[in-house]
């Protein structure tokens, strides 16, 4: 069983339970169900660095990230070095994060946040948009192209964007709707945890420049940006080398201060 399928049968009996405690009707009637979104695509072509930073305390290729760090902490530090939005991992089972972990990175600040989950099912779009989220998470790996489009579609209903992740050509093919506004491509290989940027260069010209276009994973210097920017990436999603640190605000702040 990949990484991924282990998560996805979790996930599956996760939100069935949430579901039951908490229906979609009631998310409905939340203060920001209802809410104006800010687009995090519009954020990332607007701005000269299109910084992702997520919120990270763990992973399944790393047990101890950074558990020291408060989510409002790490948030305002992201929004004042100036990054175009933050991801911030809801899955609380192989990431250590929450649903109210982006509730609180809501409350904080006012820039475009992502929720960072394994989607596979309507309810967890209805829960981002009422957690505060403008954007969601798709990996193409665990959806079908019928699933793809029904929950892209539902995301821009509710005027969320869409960060649709791939991990290689094929799953590309897939992902190229309408209803997607960023296409991202992993460069962790999930089946060893290794990463390499050759993934995002080897897809970079087969993505239709209609899409922003992310990198993500294993970005650590300010020369694999620059890099990734010659070949069409607009944004970069940074997790672990930003939350490594004692103070991820300070460390995303001194790496845009050496890219502009
Ligand atoms: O990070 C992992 O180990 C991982 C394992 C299995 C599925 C997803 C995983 N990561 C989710 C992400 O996409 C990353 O957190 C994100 O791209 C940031 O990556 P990094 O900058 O390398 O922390």
């Amino acid at each position: 069983m990949t990484i991924l399928e282990k998560i996805t049968a979790y996930k599956i009996k996760e939100v069935s339970a949430k579901q039951e405690a908490f229906p979609v009707a009631l998310l409905q009637k939340s203060n920001w169900y209802q809410r104006e979104t800010t687009s995090l695509a519009r954020a990332i072509k607007t701005s000269s660095t299109g910084i992702i930073a997520e919120h990270k305390r763990r992973s399944p290729s790393k047990q101890n990230i950074n558990n020291a760090v408060q989510v409002p902490d790490v948030a305002t530090g992201y929004e004042n070095a100036g990054v175009s939005g933050m991801s911030v991992l809801t899955d609380t089972t192989f990431f250590g994060g929450s649903i109210d972990d982006l509730a609180m990175a809501r409350t904080a600040v006012a820039m475009p946040l992502l929720r960072k989950e394994f989607i596979i099912d309507p309810y967890q779009i209805h829960e981002a948009k009422a957690y505060g989220a403008d954007a969601i998470l798709l990996i193409a790996a665990c959806l079908t192209v019928q699933q793809l489009k029904e929950f892209s579609s539902l995301a821009k209903s509710l005027q969320l964007d869409v960060l649709l992740e791939v991990h290689n050509d094929e799953e590309l093919r897939k992902s190229l709707l309408p209803t997607v506004d960023m296409l991202g491509v992993n460069n962790r290989n999930l089946k060893t945890f290794k990463t390499s940027l050759d993934a995002s260069k080897q897809l970079a010209s087969v993505i239709p420049d209609d899409f922003v276009k992310i990198s993500e994973s294993g970005i650590s210097t300010v020369s694999a940006i620059k890099e990734l920017k010659t070949v069409g990436y607009q944004g970069f999603l940074i997790g672990e080398t930003f939350m490594k640190t004692e103070n991820p605000g300070k460390s995303a702040a001194q790496f845009l201060n050496q890219l502009q």
